[in-house]
């Protein structure tokens, strides 16, 4: 029996790092996510956009990657997340479903290619599935969006959710706000209830006060992804750039960084130039004779 068919494996699913050569994980599949909350096991959850990050973080026990539309900030540049389109995020959700072998891959529909209806959102979200490879997609958007998340699931599709902040609504929220303080916290609460009865396998909640959080994981049967959201969530997500030390802006309140990529990265980089001005490189080893 060779090493892919084994039906040994380790559990539970993702909670510790894979053992590379040896027993490798199935894919992570949703359910494994609702045991892990079940169990009372808080998860991680990573963005990923390229080939070699979401294969070093599936081999860290990530179990789920998201090839989130912040791809519009943290790849191509933009300055929200608003201009990026399927057909740059697609190719994305490819290299990073084709580089993991345990992880849930998370497709992020973008601004733009749900929101009209139901319909575009399941034809969306088939693209993505389809072209893209991914396992799950994600969506922005409370109780109004109940009907596309319905579709979707209709679809066999897996969806998670995303309230509190969503940045594809900056616009309308009044920019990178705190949401459900006061009184709306009732709102966080109802549309959380609304997409799990939807289907929604997962919701995310980014920027909202750890209290409504923490009342939101205890109302839904699904698992909560924070994001700024505090400590009581099923899981928490960051932005990779963010959590490895990659983007040098400041930081939002509620990253840790884990590591300073963007030093290594700047230290290799000068390293190399300064070799080629001192004729240091190429060395004779480096050379065809
Ligand atoms: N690199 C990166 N990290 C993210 O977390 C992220 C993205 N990009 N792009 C898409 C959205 C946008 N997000 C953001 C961006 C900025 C803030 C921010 O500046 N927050 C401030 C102010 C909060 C407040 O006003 O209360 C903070 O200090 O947290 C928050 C979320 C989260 N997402
Ligand atoms: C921050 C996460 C939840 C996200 O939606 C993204 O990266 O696009
Ligand atoms: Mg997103």
């Amino acid at each position: 029996m060779s090493a892919e068919h084994t039906t040994e494996v380790d559990a539970p699913y993702g909670t510790g790092p894979a053992k590379p050569g040896r027993n490798p994980r199935k894919r992570v599949r949703v359910h494994h996510l609702q045991e892990l909350k079940d169990r009372g096991e808080p998860w991680p959850m990573l963005t990923a956009y390229d080939m070699y990050t979401a294969e070093l973080f599936d081999e860290a026990g990530i179990p789920v990657l998201l090839v989130g539309d912040s791809a519009a900030n943290n790849v191509y540049g933009y300055d929200t997340s608003l201009p990026v389109t399927v057909d740059e995020l697609l190719p994305l959700v490819r290299s990073v479903t084709r580089a993991t072998k345990s992880a849930l891959v998370v497709a992020d529909l973008p601004f733009g290619s749900y929101q009209v209806s139901p319909e575009q959102a399941v034809t969306t979200a088939i693209r993505f599935m389809k072209e893209g490879r991914a396992h799950a997609v994600k969506l922005e958007g409370g109780a109004a969006f109940a009907p596309h998340v319905r579709a979707i699931t209709t679809a066999g599709i897996p969806v998670m959710g995303h309230i509190g902040f969503t940045p594809q609504s900056e616009h309308n929220l009044g920019g990178y706000r705190v949401q459900g303080r006061g009184d709306t916290g009732d709102t966080v609460v109802a549309d959380a209830v609304a997409l799990q009865d939807a289907g929604a396998f997962a919701v995310v909640m980014e920027m909202v006060p750890a209290e409504v959080a923490k009342r939101v994981t205890h109302e839904l049967r699904v698992p909560t992804v924070g994001i700024g959201a505090g400590p009581d969530c099923d899981a928490q997500v960051l932005v990779w750039q963010d959590m490895a030390g990659l983007r040098r802006a400041k930081a939002p309140r509620f990253v840790k960084r884990y590591a300073n990529v963007a030093d290594v990265l700047l230290g290799a980089a000068k390293a190399f130039a300064d070799d080629v001005r001192g004729r240091e490189f190429p060395a004779p080893e480096h050379a065809f004779h």
